[in-house]
């Protein structure tokens, strides 16, 4: 009987690779949302289709709005006046649960809320007494999470509010997104801990000021006039920061992988990616044919405070783990409510291959120590997948739990890997 489990394959020659990545989850799910509240139709080019853009495109359907995959894999957004009743099925997708309520909100009539069991663990507590506070109502039950009904009458009245955002930058994003269809606007200011993801939350500024959003921001404070969205072409960038593991791949086997598209300004955090792997040991360069990562042959540690770009944190993690001197990454309590706790699903799981990993009660301590094969588990965690396939370049017998839940943001993985390994480029297989 062949194993449940993904055999994570070991490099057994330095990478040397090109590899076309898929594009960002980030952009697809907000520029869905632009267009979905747009003046007219409009485009996404190169949208990336896996489990979290898919359950957006079907939310936005549920509630009215036209969403249709052309066959050139363009898609298409037709505006429609939206309404209730419905059910949306936000799966595990904190851009989802927190994107959609708020269009929710401006439908005629209720909209059900719910998601994966883990969704309902993930903070949403400040998005729900946001959008009471602007004018619409929801029925929780109390609960302050997931599942909630949200009853529309067509229209939110907008206007200030004030919210703990130090448990997601999605709170703020989605309201912001919503906020020009809102009769007064919004002003969003937070008050709390630091809001963490700095990068989405300039990346939700810029593409509300492209589609012609007057934006105004402050020290946490976003402010957002009501007003028309233009109806666009949206042309998606790579996913950065799904670019990791593979960039990773260099670092690790000491070779070279090259990702195609890396744009040379970009609001996604991602792109920390240069800097982050150089002080690592790659070489890093930027040019016209994409970004390339060297591997020199060693690996160092980290110190990093990775609050702003909370979602590398596995595949360094795993980095951190093959490396040469011990690593510290800091500022990260707020994966915690992540697709799981990642600190502790991290910490377990290294540790279950005979790392030595420390929980932080903001992060990691990684102590690099030779590991062993085994099961690594992945918690329905895509980029549990993700580090999980670094490790096993280096450590023989990674066995991988529930391999397919990478599709989350990727859902080729397990073949842009093979590809990659293959040392041969996937644009040119058959
Ligand atoms: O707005 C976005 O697209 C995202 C914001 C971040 O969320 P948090 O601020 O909750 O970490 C990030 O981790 C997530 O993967 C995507
Ligand atoms: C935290 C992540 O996802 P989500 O959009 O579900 O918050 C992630 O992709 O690392």
């Amino acid at each position: 009987m062949s194993s449940p489990h993904w055999s994570a394959p070991v490099a057994d020659a330095p990478v040397d690779a090109t590899v076309p990545l898929p594009g960002s989850k980030s952009m697809t799910n907000r520029a869905l949302i632009l267009a979905a509240l747009a003046a007219g139709p409009g485009t996404l080019v190169r949208p990336l289709r896996s489990r979290d853009t898919l359950l957006m495109a079907a939310a936005l359907r549920a509630i009215g709005v036209g969403v249709v995959e052309e066959p050139s894999g363009e898609w298409r957004v037709m505006p429609r006046d939206l309404a209730g009743p419905a059910q949306v099925d936000v799966g595990l997708a904190g851009t989802v649960m927190r994107f959609l309520p708020p269009v929710a909100a401006l439908a005629a009539g209720p909209v059900d809320i719910d998601g994966d069991p883990r969704a309902r663990e993930r903070p949403m507590g400040p998005m729900i007494g946001a959008l009471r506070a602007l004018g619409a109502e929801i029925d929780d039950a109390g609960r302050e999470a997931l599942p909630f009904t949200v009853r529309g009458s067509g229209a939110v009245p907008g206007g200030a509010v004030t919210i703990d955002a130090s448990g997601s930058s999605q709170l703020v994003s989605g309201l912001l997104l919503a906020a020009p269809r809102f009769g007064k606007g919004v002003e969003v200011r937070h008050e709390g801990p630091p809001v963490p993801s700095a990068p989405h939350l300039a990346m939700t500024v810029e593409m509300l000021r492209i589609a012609g959003v007057a934006v105004e921001t402050g020290e946490d404070v976003w402010r957002v006039a009501p007003g028309a969205i233009q109806a666009r072409e949206w042309v998606i960038e790579p996913d950065l920061s799904n670019a990791a593991q593979f960039l990773g791949a260099a670092l690790v086997t000491g070779g070279r992988v090259t990702v195609p598209d890396w744009p040379r300004d970009t609001t996604q955090p991602g792109d920390a990616l240069r800097g982050l792997l150089a002080e690592m040991g790659a070489e890093v360069s930027h040019g016209p044919g994409g970004l390339t990562v060297r591997g020199t042959g060693t690996v160092r540690g980290l110190e990093a405070d990775l609050h702003e770009v909370g979602e590398l944190t596995p595949v360094l993690a795993a980095l951190a783990a093959l490396a040469s001197t011990p690593s510290r990454l800091t500022g990260i309590a707020h994966l915690r409510g992540h697709e799981t706790d990642r600190l502790a699903a991290l910490a377990t799981e290294l540790n279950g291959l005979g790392g030595d990993v420390r929980e932080l009660p903001d992060g990691l301590e990684i102590r690099p120590r030779p590991l062993r094969g085994g099961l690594f588990r992945t918690y329905d965690d895509h980029r549990m997948v993700m580090a999980a396939a670094v490790l096993g370049l280096a450590v023989p017998g990674v066995e991988v739990e529930n391999v397919a839940t990478v599709g989350k943001t990727l859902p080729g993985f397990t073949d842009l890997w093979d590809g990659m390994l293959a040392k041969v480029p996937p644009a040119e297989r058959g």
